[in-house]
């Protein structure tokens, strides 16, 4: 974009921003709508004491890493502080004083702290892991450039910038209280437009590659991208009420808004938290382990039977409600055949190592890749098997779900991304090695353990309180009051409490493995050119 076009664009959104946050109807959008503006009016300073600088040319045959490098480091920030949040929430739930409403009047309170911390760990932890390694792995499979120029950085920035609107709404009220998707209409807007930039730049890479083929990682996040695009506009249907203020009405209502939540829920589950991280998987595992991968058919046939698949399951989060049986039914069946294309892809990921099994006695990082392949595949059928009605009428509602989540979390998308971030971090900064192996194995251990706490104690919870729930006596009376039941989780929610200070507690032992990664150790000869394979 030419320099003064930019400016004018700069200084027309910090404009509209001012005024839209001088009428604000809420605290929410006037904080939303300040940010804006700062934003706009500091990028416009930036560019406008740019101007007369030249612009240097831009070499075709280099890597963009640059963007690849920020989306690392956001990658840890943003990790470590929703991991914060959920240990945060973790010890609201065991010692409730801790909500602190007296000292921050409810700002900080659980119901606030929970959509904080559940978007910062799948959007801002998982959403930058998803987008930096997207644009290494493209690069490299396609043997070129990121297309676009410049726009990668406006989607780096747009992100966080996305992010921080999201968040700041949150503490400040502004929710339109549907999970995983609780920015208001201003905010869906503008991830809206990054997205499609993200899109872009994506498929501008693929349609420039130099190889011959699209590489199987390639295609899981493209399926990633573009999906969650369509989950987002349809979820996201909304009129505001004002466009100075964030409250807004939903387009569906009742039932049909719940089937398009769930709709949109579970497929974030299947294309944010399992296409892309599979995209993550079929990159880095082969060149850690130094191995192809084990089968190019089965990841075909696995690929299309999951998105096929996937798109179909939503309404097992809706069992026993106002939504038609069929349709419940429905969602159950493609749940259950849904466990063959998981167990495929898990499949693929494992027996990479053949031959190099031996590689997990010395190397951490793959051993960390392939509890990450383990996680995925027990998820992937304790989520089939609670699709059945009988079992989702014990497990809905209780903490068996939340053990669920953290398996598939922790276990999975949090495992495969660390791994990742240790294969990147040398490469990405030019160093031999990391600073240390040893602490890799550190991390390892207090991650394992932490989530093994925590799944484990959140089955115990969660089945008990399940089964207490729907204990009668002889005369058909409820045995329990649900304080009963609360009062009866007190242990297993520190136990959770424990096993989330491990896994927190790693990451920050990776985090500062990580920095003296770059700050200690020598830096070896400048980075790699894009040439094609064959
Ligand atoms: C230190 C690590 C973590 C701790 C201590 C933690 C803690 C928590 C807590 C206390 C809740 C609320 C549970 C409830 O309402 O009963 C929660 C919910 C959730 N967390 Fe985490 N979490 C951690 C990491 C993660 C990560 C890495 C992810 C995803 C990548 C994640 C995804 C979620 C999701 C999706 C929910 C909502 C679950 C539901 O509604 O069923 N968490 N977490
Ligand atoms: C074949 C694969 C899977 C199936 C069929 C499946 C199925 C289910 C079912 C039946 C529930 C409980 C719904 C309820 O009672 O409310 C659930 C919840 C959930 N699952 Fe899975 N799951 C699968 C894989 C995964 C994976 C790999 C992850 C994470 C990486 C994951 C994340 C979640 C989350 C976040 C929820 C909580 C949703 C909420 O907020 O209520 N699932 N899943
Ligand atoms: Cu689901």
């Amino acid at each position: 974009m030419s320099d003064y076009l930019k400016l004018g664009v700069l200084g027309l959104v910090a404009l509209i921003a001012a005024i839209a946050a001088n009428y604000a109807r809420d605290l929410a959008f006037a904080v939303n709508m300040a940010i804006v503006m700062l934003s706009a009016g500091g990028l416009f300073i930036y560019y406008l004491r740019r101007t007369d600088e030249p612009h240097p040319d831009i070499n075709e045959s280099e890597y963009a890493d640059g963007v690849v490098r920020a989306g690392v480091i956001a990658t840890v920030v943003w990790g470590l502080v929703g991991f914060l949040a959920g240990l945060t929430a973790a010890a609201q739930l065991a010692w409730p004083a801790l909500n602190l409403t007296d000292i921050f009047g409810g700002y900080l309170n659980f119901g606030k702290l929970r959509p904080l911390h559940t978007s910062a760990v799948i959007f801002a932890f998982g959403g930058n892991a998803l987008i930096a390694t997207s644009f290494y792995v493209v690069q490299r499979t396609s043997a070129a450039r990121l297309w676009g120029g410049n726009l990668a950085w406006f989607v780096f920035w747009g992100y966080q910038l996305f992010i921080v609107l999201a968040a700041t709404g949150y503490i400040l009220g502004a929710t339109q209280s549907k999970e995983y998707a609780e920015p208001e209409w201003h905010v869906d807007l503008w991830l809206t437009i990054v997205w499609l930039a993200y899109l872009a730049v994506f498929l501008g890479t693929i349609m420039k590659r130099r190889e011959p083929h699209i590489y199987v990682a390639n295609w899981f996040y493209l399926a990633f991208i573009v999906t969650i695009a369509m989950l987002h506009v349809v979820n996201n249907l909304a009129v505001p009420v004002s466009v100075f203020g964030s409250k807004s009405v939903q387009l569906f209502a009742g039932v049909q808004d719940a089937m398009t939540q769930w709709w949109y829920g579970h497929n974030a589950v299947g294309f944010f938290l399992t296409a892309g991280f599979l995209g993550m998987m079929y990159y880095f595992i082969p060149k850690q382990a130094e191995r192809p991968v084990y089968s190019y058919k089965l990841s075909i046939i696995h690929f299309w039977a999951l998105i096929f698949l996937y798109i179909w399951a939503g309404p097992h989060h809706l069992h026993y409600t106002a939504l038609p049986d069929w349709a419940s039914t429905l969602g159950m069946v493609f749940s259950i055949i849904l466990w063959m294309p998981s167990w495929g892809g898990m499949i693929n990921g494992l027996m990479t190592l053949s031959g190099a099994w031996d590689k997990l006695r010395t190397d951490p990082v793959l051993r960390m890749m392939v509890v990450a392949v383990g996680f995925y595949g027990m998820a992937t059928f304790e989520g089939p098997m609670m699709s059945i009605k009988a079992v989702n009428s014990l497990s809905h509602y209780t903490d068996w779900t939340i053990g669920h989540v953290h398996s598939g979390a922790l276990g999975w998308n949090g495992m495969i991304t660390f791994g990742a971030l240790y294969y990147l971090v040398p490469r990405l900064w030019g160093r031999a090695q990391l600073y240390s192996v040893q602490l890799v194995s550190w991390h390892f251990w207090l991650a394992t353990i932490g989530l093994v706490l925590y799944a484990a104690s959140m089955w115990v919870s969660g089945i008990m309180e399940g089964l207490m729930w729907r204990e009668v006596d002889s005369q058909g009376f409820l045995v329990n009051a649900f304080a009963d039941t609360v009062a009866a989780k007190y242990a297993m929610n520190v136990v959770r409490f424990l096993g989330g200070a491990l896994y927190l507690a790693g990451a920050v032992v990776m985090a500062w493995n990580l920095w003296a990664t770059v700050n200690r150790q020598p830096r070896i000869h400048s980075g790699p050119v894009a040439v094609p394979a064959e």
